[in-house]
This record gives structure tokens, C-alpha cells and sequence, in this order.
């Protein structure tokens, strides 16, 4: 029975409540004074034996009235406290100054697999450190949003301490808070991923195309490696997207990178990761790799011809072991992660001159899937075009709807290196231009015809020899080899000759700087 008696604040009215339940052989099970009112819990008794001893209770000096109440305030409390730790997706735990778990929210468990026999036992002392529960105990300080590795479910989790305190102003407990590294990360997916790109967001009309896409709808469901070949501006991350939304791990996160864009020593921090301290300027803490990060979801890898040899064998590793280590770690994590590459590359080539690992190549290539370049589909342009104009238009808010006739004749006898993009840019362009509903030809500026290839100048000066002319020859060769292939090492395996007689040559004819 439970009873909620507004009261005088009087002394001594605790101990004549007690004597009343005394009397009468009834015990007290809790009391509690809160807010004017004592409130009692004693064990249950007989409707008369109740309705007797609320009189009683009455009857005591400073007791102004008597009404039974379903719950002691501390049960509500605590109810409600363990309604909102049960409805929080971050696991909180709260553990005393001698390190046995108190509390422990159901997110906890699950992030931590802690069963409920856990709860008013000691934390296993590698958790503890790991939770930074015992530095918070030792240093009585906070610690915020700090990454840290869980040896016992071996991976990150995102861990935010706060020490408790007594009366003497000592660290008594600790509330840790706990987020799965992956929460976190499908966190920031929902926040910064945009609208998902599905099939259905690729154009076409031709059959070529029809053909691509009926292919790469099959492969999506499956986890296979797929490799997208393809010129600059086919679509082809467009169908890395498409791939992954239209794939078991749609509800996980694509994470793309450019490997081009990227310089090769940060390529690799970037896809694998840091421990702190793995080099001057690595953060404070590390940093997950993106390998690490595409946990659970598809990693697009772009541009994947670029790739130095050196990271080549880290990346076959890694797909084939399933497993990455941060540099600056002993740690291996395993990771669960759908390839898709791509490459404008004729990578078989660089197979063959050595710039291309050919294991690394079977690995990548086990779902070919290749985007013809526009040119070779000139039936999906009009349907491409039209589109962008619509696009555009409604974003410039400009009154252009269609194209002339000599317009789209002009479109559809392009070559389009560029492919798509190309054709996206010169329709925005276009759109900029138009004043009326219907755009012309004149709106239409295609790029510069490019020119013939031009074969090595020959030069008709009759007192050269023919070294002297070799020279030249190999002077121009030089050049152009080292524009494509930045490397004496890349150079040399192209041409066929050590990177040592690279750069002598280099040398030689002024085109790299002479040792200091
Ligand atoms: N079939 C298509 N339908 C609609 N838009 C397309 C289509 N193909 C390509 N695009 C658009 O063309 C542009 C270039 O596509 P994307 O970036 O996918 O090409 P890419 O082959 O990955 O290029 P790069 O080789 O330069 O990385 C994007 O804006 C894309 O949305």
C-alpha cells in the first residue's frame, strides 16, 4: 500500500508515522518526504486494516490529509529514467568509483554484447580502460566524442565520459556514452548523402545502352567486384551509384573516391587510415581509412588506372584478405565492403608495360561492364539533350523548350570527347545564350575540332645529322611520355628502357633538373 500524505514540515512526524505501522505490526517497506508531503509504502493489509489506518494516519499532528497513490515517487523516477535510457540509440552506462557496472541501457549492451549478468559486476578492466572509464575516475575530467577501439567486438566506437562527483568533490562513478562508429557513419550519410541515384536516372534510347544497363541491373544484387570501363564523362560513377542503390547494401553508404585527384602517400592514409602519431601532421586520435568508413556498404574507386604499384599490392591485399590495417597499427580490421572501380584506362596495356598489376587486374575485373562512349550511341542524344535543356532551363528559368532542327543535326554529328558531360555543359551553355522557346545552331558551341595527330616535325635543314635529327626525335618522345606518365620508373617501362636511361636522357637534353 502506498500513501501520499500532504504534511506540516514538523519534527518528529516521521518517527509518529513509524509509530502508527508499529502499533499494528505493519511494515515499512520506504518512505520518502518530497515536495510539503511524506509519502509511505508499507506491506499490504486488509481493505478494514487500510481503511483503519488511514484514519490514524490522520489523526497524527501536522498530517493534513491521506490519499493512496499507485507508485513512490523513487519507482516513477526511476521508471522514467529507464523509459528514456531504453528509448536513446546511444548505448549510456553509468559505473561506481569501485568499477561495477550500475546501469547499462540497452543500446549499451548491444554495442558493447554485454549480457545482463553484467549489470553490479566489475567491468572487465581492458573495457574500462578502453571506455576511458578509469583515466575519468583517475583525472576527474570529461572527455568528449572521443574514438576509441573495443578489443572484446573488435571495432571503433565513438566514446563521452563525465565523471561523478560526491559530497567531498571526489570522482565517484562515471556515465560513459557509447555510439557504434557505424551509427555514427550512417548518421552522416542520412545528413549528407543526396537523393540516391538508382537505374532509373540513366537516359538512353539506344540499344547499346539498353544492353549495358540490363547487364549491370543483373549484376547489382550481387557482391561481386564490378569493374566499369569507359571514356571520361560515360557515366560511369552514374552506374557505380546506380549499382549500389539498386543493391542488397542500398540502405548502407557509397563511399567514392577519385583516386587521380588524390596524391598517392595521402591516397593511402586516405583509403586505410592512421594511428595517431603514424606521421608528422597525422591527427590527434587517427583517423578511419575509407575502407573503414564503406563498412557494410559499397566503396567506388574512380579512376583506379592511376594508382601507384605500391598501392596496387595494398589494395590487392586488402580485397583479398578482407581485412585493413591504419598505418601506424599492428591491428588488422576486418571489413566488409563491395568493391565497384572504374578507368578510362586500357588497363590490359598497363598490364602489359607493368604499370598495372595483373593480379590486381583478375581481382578488379571479375564483373567487366562497359559504357560506350556518346559517339558510338548518337541515338540517346536528342533524349540526353532534352533533358539537360529542361534541367537547365527550369534552373535559369528561361523560356528555351526545344531545339531546331539544324541544332540537333548539330548535336548528333559531334564526336563528343568529352561524352555526357560534355554534352551537359555545352546545353548549359546554350540555355545562357537563348533568349526564345527554341534554340538554334548558333546557340550550339562545340569545342575545338581537335587537331590531326601531328607526326614528329621533320626538319629540312640539310647540314643536321642524322644523330642530330635522332636527337630531336627522341627529345620530343621524352616529352610526351613523361606528360602522360609523370615518372622516370612509368616512363621507362613504357618506352622499354630503365628509368636510369630515362633520366640520363632527361638530363641530357635539359628536361629535368641536373643534380644540385
Ligand atoms: N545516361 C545518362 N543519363 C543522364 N545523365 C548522364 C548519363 N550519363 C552521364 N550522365 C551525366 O553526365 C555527367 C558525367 O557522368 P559521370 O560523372 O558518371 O561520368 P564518368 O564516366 O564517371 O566521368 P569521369 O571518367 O570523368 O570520372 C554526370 O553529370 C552524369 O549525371
Amino acid at each position: 500500500m502506498r500513501l501520499h500524505m500532504p504534511c506540516d514540515d514538523r519534527l518528529g512526524l516521521v518517527r509518529d508515522l513509524a509509530g502508527v505501522l508499529v502499533e499494528r505490526g505493519v511494515s515499512i517497506i520506504a518512505i520518502e518526504m518530497d515536495n510539503g508531503a511524506v509519502y509511505l509504502e508499507c506491506q499490504s493489509v486488509s481493505e478494514a486494516d487500510a481503511q483503519e489506518l488511514i484514519l490514524a494516519f490522520r489523526r497524527v499532528r501536522g498530517i493534513h490529509r491521506v490519499a493512496l497513490v499507485p507508485a513512490m515517487p523513487y519507482k516513477e523516477r526511476a521508471e522514467q529514467l529507464q523509459a528514456v535510457l531504453a528509448s536513446v540509440r546511444d548505448g549510456i552506462l553509468a559505473v561506481n568509483a569501485a568499477g561495477v557496472l550500475k546501469q547499462c541501457n540497452t543500446a549499451a549492451a548491444r554495442i558493447l554484447q554485454l549480457s545482463a549478468e553484467a549489470i553490479d559486476q566489475a567491468l572487465p578492466q581492458a573495457l574500462a580502460d578502453s571506455l576511458l572509464i578509469n583515466r575519468t575516475l583517475r583525472e576527474g575530467r570529461s572527455f568528449g566524442d572521443c574514438e576509441v577501439f573495443i578489443e572484446s567486438i573488435g571495432s571503433y566506437c565513438v566514446v563521452s565520459t563525465r565523471p561523478l562527483y560526491n559530497e567531498q568533490a571526489e570522482a565517484a562513478g562515471v556515465v560513459a556514452m557509447v555510439r557504434d562508429i557505424r551509427d555514427v557513419r550512417a548518421l552522416v550519410q542520412k545528413v549528407t548523402a543526396g537523393r540516391p541515384v538508382s537505374f532509373a536516372d540513366i537516359s538512353f534510347a539506344s540499344p547499346a545502352m539498353e544492353k549495358v544497363l540490363k547487364q549491370a541491373r543483373r549484376y547489382a544484387s550481387s557482391d561481386s567486384t564490378v569493374l566499369i570501363r569507359g571514356e571520361t564523362g560515360t557515366g560511369k560513377e552514374l552506374f557505380a551509384r546506380a549499382l549500389h542503390s539498386g543493391s542488397p547494401r542500398s540502405k548502407a553508404i557509397f563511399v567514392p573516391v577519385n583516386c587521380a585527384a588524390i596524391p598517392d602517400t595521402l591516397l593511402e592514409s586516405e583509403l586505410f587510415g592512421y594511428e595517431e602519431g603514424a606521421f608528422t601532421g597525422a591527427a590527434k586520435g587517427g583517423k578511419p581509412g575509407l575502407f573503414e568508413l564503406a563498412n557494410g556498404g559499397t566503396l567506388f574507386l574512380d579512376e583506379i588506372g592511376e594508382i601507384s604499384v605500391h598501392l596496387q599490392a595494398k589494395l590487392l591485399r586488402a580485397l583479398q584478405d578482407k581485412r585493413v590495417r591504419r598505418l601506424g597499427s599492428s591491428r588488422e580490421l576486418p571489413v566488409n565492403v563491395r568493391i565497384v572501380a572504374a578507368t578510362n584506362r586500357e588497363l590490359e596495356d598497363m598490364v602489359r608495360l607493368r604499370l598495372f598489376r595483373e593480379d590486381l587486374y583478375y581481382r578488379l575485373n571479375v564483373i567487366p561492364l562497359y559504357l560506350p562512349p556518346l559517339r558510338e550511341r548518337t541515338e540517346d542524344i536528342p533524349l540526353l539533350a532534352e533533358q539537360f535543356l529542361r534541367r537547365f532551363a527550369d534552373r535559369l528559368n528561361t523560356p528555351a523548350r526545344s531545339f531546331s532542327r539544324e541544332a540537333m543535326v548539330k548535336l548528333q554529328q559531334y564526336a563528343w570527347p568529352g561524352n555526357v558531360r560534355e554534352l551537359e555543359n555545352v546545353i548549359e551553355r546554350a540555355v545562357n545564350l537563348v533568349d526564345g522557346p527554341e534554340m538554334t545552331a548558333e546557340h550550339i558551341y562545340l569545342g575545338r575540332p581537335k587537331p590531326a595527330a601531328v607526326r614528329p616535325q621533320v626538319r629540312f635543314e640539310t647540314y643536321q645529322t642524322l644523330q642530330e635529327r635522332l636527337a630531336e626525335v627522341e627529345q620530343d618522345i621524352l616529352q610526351e611520355t613523361m606528360e602522360r606518365f609523370p615518372s622516370a620508373r612509368r616512363a621507362g617501362a613504357v618506352l622499354g628502357i630503365s628509368h636510369t636511361s630515362v633520366l640520363k636522357k632527361l638530363r641530357k637534353y635539359g628536361l629535368w633538373p641536373d643534380k644540385p
